[in-house]
Formats: structure tokens, sequence, C-alpha cells
């Protein structure tokens, strides 16, 4: 057969823009919950990538109670992976300890407050200022000042803004010895409550816990058992999945499990199609191979398949099979700088993005604090990287050696603080795009989102020194 010399186009994020279309909403009133896979909802579309200095237990408490999802990594252990995925499952949302009943004027106060800032919902902090979760006012008994007593039950989902409840939901940490407007210049910092309110929701499975993923191999049947019907979604971690070795593998392998299995990483529409044609259970599709910041594959390969280009392949793989796109979700993975890139992803099909760099400098991040003269990092590096392989090695004698070489570096990120500052960035980066975009949800962006293709960076700062 001759050889197919035609060049195909592989668009990645810095070669389109999406261009400003007549809105219909307000940016605080766009929709971003989504899907990470066909049976898991996200508040937030952001997944962390399982990577050993970003996803452990911690992280994904965090980023599940901002209404993301983290993946554990699999550079350990079966028992100790599962180990972290239960510290995330009986994670509590709201401390006990922290729980009180406010009564009599202490109750009026909340209320009154509350309804002065136009608030219905507020955030549970711990001493760290890290969220645990919602408390409901409900409207259960009366007081002796006539208004109802304020009852902490269940954590529910985040209402929408401007939507009438009987419930009234509310922050607080202890005793409510401050009034919710400290509170709220305490743990919100100069944010509105409305931008608050949109980032603090947790994602919850349907007992009430928060939700977490698994990163797996598709060889590794063990691993995926040991983790199937416990943690969210299984994903699939290798980085060419469109290998028949790994289709049959992953064919056998979801026979044995219930759990949403995400296939990956895949980079083109004729990936998408031989999986999906030959393995009866996929839950999501992971797209994107070699756009990670970390990443040497195509250095090393000559290969890649650039996240935004993976993205719209599979969408045409779906479309091509009369699939709807939010039944099979696209994840975009690699590369993603921020929420401008988040944007782009999303509009070309994509139902949540996965990212480590822009969380690999935060407190939460599973790597340590490094200080190298006056600046702070944090340790973040490819999960094919020399470092990252060895530790798989060591740590799961069930890994298998497929290449010899190394497609990833070590290195370091500048330090960030605490994720709910990244992913309120990230929340109100989206909101802002989907705004701009004239769309009022996901779906609705993927239905009408024009690209356009730039011939020249848009830059931002050119020429300016920044100095905040
Ligand atoms: N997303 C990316 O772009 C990317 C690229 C490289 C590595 N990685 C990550 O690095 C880690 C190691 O990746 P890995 O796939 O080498 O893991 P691995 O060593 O577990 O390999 C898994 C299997 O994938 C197949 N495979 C992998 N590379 C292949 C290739 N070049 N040609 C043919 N088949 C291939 C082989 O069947 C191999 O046994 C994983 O965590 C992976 O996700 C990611």
């Amino acid at each position: 057969m001759a050889q197919d010399t035609r060049l195909v186009e592989a668009l990645s994020f810095d070669d389109v823009v999406l261009v400003p279309a007549l809105s219909p909403v307000e940016p605080w009133q766009v929709d971003i919950t989504s899907k990470a896979s066909r049976n898991v909802a996200v508040n937030v579309p952001l997944l962390s990538a399982p990577m050993d200095t970003v996803s452990e237990w911690r992280l994904a408490v965090v980023l599940a109670l901002l209404g993301g999802i983290g993946v554990i990594h699999r550079n350990m252990s079966v028992e100790e992976q599962r180990r972290h995925v239960e510290k995330v499952k009986n994670h509590p949302i709201v401390e006990l300890a922290d729980i009180a009943v406010y009564e009599g004027e202490e109750c009026c106060r909340v209320r009154e407050t509350m309804r002065t800032l136009g608030v219905r919902q507020l955030p549970v902090v711990d001493a760290a200022e890290t969220v645990k979760g919602y408390v409901e006012f409900a409207e259960l008994e009366t007081c002796s000042c006539g208004t109802p007593v304020a009852k902490l039950t269940k954590p529910g989902p985040v209402f929408e803004l401007g939507e009438e409840r009987k419930a009234i939901d509310f922050v607080k940490r202890g005793k409510l010895d401050a009034a919710a407007v400290t509170l709220k210049s305490r743990f919100l910092g100069a944010v509105t409550v409305h931008e608050a309110l949109a980032v603090y929701s947790p994602a919850l499975d349907e007992e009430g816990r928060l939700r977490v993923a698994a990163a797996i191999s598709p060889f590794d049947i063990r691993r995926a058992q040991a983790l199937d019907g416990f943690v969210d979604i299984l994903v699939s971690d290798v980085a060419h999945f469109h290998n028949v070795n790994v289709i049959s593998a992953a064919k056998k392998l979801v026979k044995s499990i219930s759990t949403d299995f995400v296939a990956g990483n895949l980079g083109t529409r004729e990936g998408v199609l031989d999986t999906l044609s030959k393995i009866e259970k996929v839950d999501g599709l992971r797209m994107g191979i070699a756009g990670g910041s970390i990443c040497t594959t195509s250095g090393v390969a000559g290969i890649a398949a650039p996240t935004l280009f993976a993205v719209m392949q599979a969408r045409s793989a779906l479309e091509e099979l009369g699939v709807k796109l939010d039944s099979i979700p696209i994840i975009a993975d690699g590369g993603i700088r921020g929420p401008g890139d988040a944007v782009k992803a999303l509009a070309a099909g994509a139902s949540a993005v996965m990212t480590g760099y822009m969380l690999a400098g935060t407190d939460e991040a599973a790597a340590p604090l490094i200080r190298i003269g006056s600046k702070l990092y944090k340790p973040y590096r490819g999960m094919a990287s020399r470092g990252a392989l060895e530790r798989r090695y060591a740590a799961d004698r069930y890994s298998r050696v497929a290449k010899r070489v190394e497609e990833g570096i070590e290195g370091l990120v500048e330090y960030r603080g605490p994720i709910r500052r990244v992913i309120l960035e990230f929340v109100e980066g989206l909101k802002a795009g989907l705004g701009y975009a004239g769309a009022s949800s996901i779906p609705e962006l993927w239905r009408t989102a024009r690209f356009a293709r730039i011939t020249s960076r848009i830059g931002a700062y050119t020429g300016v020194v920044k100095t905040n």
C-alpha cells in the first residue's frame, strides 16, 4: 500500500481563539457543571492529572470539595492507592465538631446578615481555610424571635443563584461569634460572594461522599478490581492506548468492573473508533498525547496529538457514530495552562479538562515545598520521567517495562498557594469565556462556539512589565 503523505492540521491552543458572540448571559449566570465520565457529574469541569507530584488524597479531597475530581496516581502499590481513595471517601464534608445549632438572636443575626448580602450559601472552612463543605440552614422550627431556628443538616448541592429556596445554607466553623460579613472577608478575601458561591460546590457521589478517581494500567486487572465499586472512575493511564495489546487488555478488564472506565490516552479519530468498536464499556475518553509541559514525547519519539486536535478528533469520531458528546465525555488532557486553554478545549467538544501543571504548585499538591533563595517552588515531573518510572517499578512489582526511554522531565514550578485560589480563577475564567462566546452552559458552547485561526500571538502585557 502506498504511503499516505497527506498532511493533516493538528491545531494547538495557541493556534486558535474563540470569537465573541451575542451573549444572553452575565458571566455569573453561566452554568459550568459537566461530566467527568458517563455517570459522574462534576460542578467544576476539572480533573487533576494522575501524577505523583500532584494527585494524592489531600489534593483530591480539596479539589472535590471545590467541585472537581482528583485522579489518584498509580505510582504506588494497589493497597496504598486504595488507602488514598478511602481517605477521600471517608473525609467528612462537614466536620461534626464544627457544627452548632443557632438559636434566638444569633439565628436572627445570621439570617439578617445573609439577607442583606443576598446570600443563601457559604462554605464551611477549617482553621487552614480549607473548604469542608456546607451546612444547611433549614426552616425547621421557630425560635422565640419568630424566625426559624438554624439547623445544620446534610450538605446539599449548590443552589442556583437567584433561585427561590426554602432552605438557606451558610458557612461557619465553630460558633457564630462573628457576623457572616466578617467571615466573608476572612475567608473569601477580595472576591465577591457571587464568585465564591460559584466555586464552593462539592462533587459528591450518591451517598454524599466526595468523588474521587484512580489511575490504572489496562493490564492491571488486580488493581482495577481492588478499586472497583469504591472509586468513582477508573482512568486508564498509558501513553498509547491505541495499541492492539492495550485495547485487548482493556477489553478484558472492563468485563470485570462496574465502575466508569475512561480510556486513554488517545490522539486520533481512528484511535477512538477502534476503542469504541472493540471495548464494550467505555465511559469517557482521555484525549491528548505529548501536550504536557513536562512531556518530551514529541522530541524523543517525533509523535504528538496536541490536546485541542485530539479533542476535535474524538468529537468527529463520536459524531460519526451518532454518539452524544455528553454520553461518552471527552477529557482534554495535556498543556492546559489556565482557564483560557480550558475554554478552547471545552468549545472543541470536551466535557472537562485534566491538568497537572495548574495544580502542581499548590499547597495541596503531593510534592514538598522547596525554597531556593527567596522563592518557593514545588517539584513537578512527568510520569514517564526517570524519577517517576523508577518509583513506579519500585512501588509496583506488577508494573511492566515497555520502553527504555524517558519521555518526561523533572523540574520545579512556582508555589501558588492554596488550590482554592487556582480553582476560583479557573471557574471565573471559564464563566467569562462562555460569556464572551454567548453560551450559558458547556453543551451550548459545543453548539455555538466559533474558532478563528490566528496569524500571530495574541499577547497580553506585550511591552508592559507586570507588577502584580
Ligand atoms: N499523555 C501523554 O502524552 C503521555 C506521554 C508519555 C507518557 N505518559 C505517561 O507516562 C507514564 C508511562 O507511560 P507508558 O504508556 O509508557 O506506560 P507503561 O510503561 O505502563 O506502558 C503501558 C503500555 O502502553 C503501550 N505503549 C506505551 N508506549 C507505547 C509506544 N510508544 N508504542 C506502542 N505501545 C506503547 C504498551 O503496550 C505498554 O505496555 C503513564 O503514566 C503515561 O500516562 C503520558
